[in-house]
């Protein structure tokens, strides 16, 4: 651990991302700006993402949080600003979404198995690498319930899990996640929690998660993304570092007690102002 991670670890903080590019950076966001009618939200952003790491963003209702997630992602232009994925551009990278309301999300004239390879399919995939591919993710997911069932056939968790099979079949290399865990109930926010991080584990994703819920935000993290509220900096970016996998024991633990007490302090200092 260099000087600076320990004295990051000890405060349980690390330093506010400036242009001093992170140790080992994927994604890297340099001046960027965004007004909605005329309203500043963000001005002169500069942050980076560290590669294959979970960085959840947490702040007040309004703050940006989608926002950010989605210029980042490329589906709201920014103003100003250049966001790179390491070195390259948005349209020479692959990503992955998971869209916050996945009711709406998975085509419902298709079989679960039909939506998972819809994104192989588009890219001219072979039938038989498709199969391969949606029957490792079944594999990894351990999935139990029919993916020849159509999504109104499925739970709200299985739904989700279908998504993030989605967004993970064509092996993105950046992952976004909108409120993951807001339409489920706390055993499938579980099951998701364990199988995230799995796939984490197993494929190095870089994974950015917005998080209206504290616990889900800190659960999950290497690196939580406190911002203020608008216009919108960041208050401070809090390192998580209790190693994986982290099961629903670790909400216990006296050094997640610490951070989300830590992340809630900052949290009220923010809202306070
Ligand atoms: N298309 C838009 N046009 C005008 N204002 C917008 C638009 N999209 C977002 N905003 C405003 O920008 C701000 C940030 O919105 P955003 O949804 O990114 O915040 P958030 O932190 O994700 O919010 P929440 O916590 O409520 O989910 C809000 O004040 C919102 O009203």
């Amino acid at each position: 651990m260099t000087h600076a991670l320990s004295l990051a670890a000890a405060n349980g903080t690390s330093s506010v991302a400036g242009a001093a590019p992170h140790a080992d950076t994927h994604v890297t966001i340099r001046g960027l700006s965004k007004a909605f009618a005329g309203q500043p939200l963000y001005t002169d952003l500069d942050l980076d993402l560290p590669r294959g790491k979970i960085v959840s963003t947490f702040g007040p209702n309004g703050c940006g949080k989608s926002t950010l997630m989605n210029m980042i992602a490329g589906l709201m232009p920014m103003d100003k600003g250049e966001i790179l994925f390491d070195g390259k551009t948005l349209a020479q990278t692959k990503i992955g979404y998971v869209f916050q309301n996945y009711r709406d999300a998975l085509f419902p004239w298709m079989s679960a198995r039909a939506n998972i390879a819809y994104p192989l399919v588009r890219q001219g995939m072979s039938k038989a690498d498709v199969k391969s591919r949606v029957d490792e993710l079944t594999q990894m997911f351990d999935i139990r319930f029919d993916l020849n069932r159509y999504p109104y056939e499925l739970s709200g968790g299985q739904q989700q899990t279908v998504c993030i099979m989605r967004a993970l079949a064509p092996r993105p290399e950046v992952m976004f996640l909108d409120e993951p865990f807001s339409a489920l109930d706390f055993e499938m926010t579980l099951f998701i929690r364990d199988k995230l991080q799995e796939v984490q584990l197993a494929t190095g994703v870089t994974m950015l998660i917005v998080s209206h819920d504290l616990e889900d935000a800190v659960f999950l993290a290497d690196e939580i993304l406190l911002l203020t509220r608008r216009p919108t900096q960041i208050a401070e970016i809090v390192r998580f570092d209790l190693p994986r996998p982290r099961g629903a024991e670790i909400m216990s633990h006296p050094e997640f007690v610490r951070v989300k007490a830590h992340t809630l302090e900052v949290f009220r200092r923010e809202m306070a102002l």
